[in-house]
């Protein structure tokens, strides 16, 4: 794609290239050419697939994925630069299961009778929308991918995929597993691409009939607007967070340390859910950070092929940027930094695990979200207190308690606004696993017959 990205790509060994494969852009004009492939092959033979087929194929695809786990983690890891023994033990798991479980719902798709007079026979239909267009991130590529394809073919849909420009790989790798598998052709395409073209050309597709979005708030809009602009089509979204992690004096301080630096850490920071601002109750306050910066100082940063790597590096210069600048304003709107808080290295985009300390709610650290292995941790003595802070940003994501005390853990669960898994306020819409997912790709249909004729 265009040399402006060439740059981002980490090689095993740590070093920064050039390139390391070069793939084809995608232009509107291709992603025409896709959404007219997908509309034949849902009018002339997806729709008319048995569900159990449809159940066989995706579950022949997960197969193929276990078969060339090896092979998609390394790709995964070269892509992204996360560990290749998280991929292989994270993300690839994670993806076949996503694959097997929407595999069972093919053929249990059905609508209800609906009691009425007794001259009449009502029934609904859960129909497949049409042709789905889904516009993926760079942070879980094979995992999005899998999030998006598999509810959205379970129900009978057809799909134009974008995957992110920072991550192409892996989508071209499944494509041919998805050929290989037996899908019918024009079922699954597979586009790379940018955002303001091949992207937006989805958005504003009058032939696509919804659009399933993972990614920024900001892109989340204009993905909105681009709906009302052109043809209504459907919306989900799942964009950003900035959740809160509510420690406390009586828990467990050694694994409320271990899944705070899970939470904040894991995928380097790079998650949309990342537990970013800890909590801490006073009394246990000083005891927590000095064995959580313990903690963070024992991470393993580097090559992402080595099999003791936590962290690999980010995504790409932007990030790191990115990153770097949140950083900076952390200083300078008055934070400790407590650890970190620099790159890792003198090359690569690795950055150090940071830590900031005395901050408050106005700061930009404890508002944005970073997307980087940037921590903020606060105090707080009362419940009343520590939920009124954790309401303060736009986000709703995501959200964790730590205590003993179960019906304080209940109670404070069901208070916060934070869908745990998916989110409310501008965290985006729609629940995209599990049964609640069948929603977001089908469309119920009342069907009302007359008997008297
Ligand atoms: N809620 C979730 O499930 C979830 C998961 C992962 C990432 N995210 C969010 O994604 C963000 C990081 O990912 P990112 O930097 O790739 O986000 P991004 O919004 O820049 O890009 C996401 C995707 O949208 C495409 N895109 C960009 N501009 C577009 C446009 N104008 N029209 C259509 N498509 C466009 C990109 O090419 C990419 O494929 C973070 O904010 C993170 O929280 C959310």
């Amino acid at each position: 794609m265009s040399s402006k990205y060439e740059e981002n790509i980490i090689l095993p060994n740590g070093k920064t290239v050039k390139v390391i494969t070069s793939v084809v852009e995608a232009s509107e004009k291709d992603v025409d050419i896709a959404v007219e492939a997908a509309t034949k092959a849902f009018n002339e033979e997806w729709i008319h697939m048995d569900g159990h087929k449809r159940g066989r194929l995706l579950n022949k695809l997960a197969d193929l994925i276990e078969r060339d786990i090896d092979e998609l983690a390394a790709l995964e890891s070269l892509d992204n630069g996360k560990a290749f023994t998280i991929a292989k033990s994270a993300d690839l798991p994670l993806t076949i299961a996503v694959y097997r479980y929407f595999a069972g719902w093919c053929d249990k798709i059905h609508g209800k009778v609906i009691e009425t007079e007794h001259d009449k026979f009502c029934y609904t239909r859960h129909e497949p929308i049409g042709v789905v267009g889904a516009i993926i991130p760079w942070n879980f590529p094979l995992l999005m991918q899998s999030w998006k394809l598999a509810p959205a073919l379970a129900c009978g849909n057809t799909v134009v995929l974008k995957s992110s420009e920072y991550t192409p790989l892996n989508a071209l790798k499944v494509a041919a597993l998805f050929k290989e598998a037996g899908f019918p052709k024009g079922v699954v395409n597979i586009l790379s691409g940018f955002g303001p073209t091949a992207g937006a050309a989805i958005a504003n597709h009058m032939k696509i009939d919804k659009v399933a979005f993972t990614g920024s708030t900001a892109v989340g809009r204009s993905i909105l607007k681009a709906s009302a602009d052109s043809n209504l089509k459907k919306v989900s979204l799942e964009l950003g967070g900035k959740s809160p992690n509510i420690i406390f004096a009586d828990s467990d301080l050694e694994v409320a340390v271990k899944w705070a630096y899970q939470g904040i850490y894991f995928n380097h920071g790079q998650c949309c859910c990342a537990g970013s601002r800890v909590y801490v109750e006073d009394s246990i306050y000083d005891k927590f950070v000095e064995k959580f910066k313990a903690y963070s100082e024992s991470m393993k940063i580097g090559d992402p092929f080595h099999n003791d790597t936590f962290q690999g590096p980010q995504v790409s210069q932007r990030q790191f940027d990115r990153i770097m600048s949140y950083i900076e304003s952390g200083k300078q709107e008055g934070a400790t930094l407590l650890l970190g808080g620099e790159r890792h290295g003198d090359e690569g985009y690795f950055v150090c695990p940071t830590v900031f300390t005395d901050v408050n709610e106005n700061m930009k650290i404890m508002q944005e979200e970073i997307f980087g292995p940037v921590v903020a941790i606060a105090k707080f003595k009362t419940v009343e207190e520590v939920i009124e802070k954790a309401h303060l940003t736009n986000y709703g994501l995501a959200a964790a308690v730590f205590t003993k005390n179960l019906s304080r853990a209940i109670k404070i669960s069901n208070t916060l606004r934070a869908g745990t898994v998916w989110g409310y306020k501008e965290s985006g819409f729609g629940r995209e696993l599990g049964k609640y997912a069948l929603e977001l790709y089908t469309q119920v249909k009342t069907v009302q017959i007359n008997l008297e004729s």
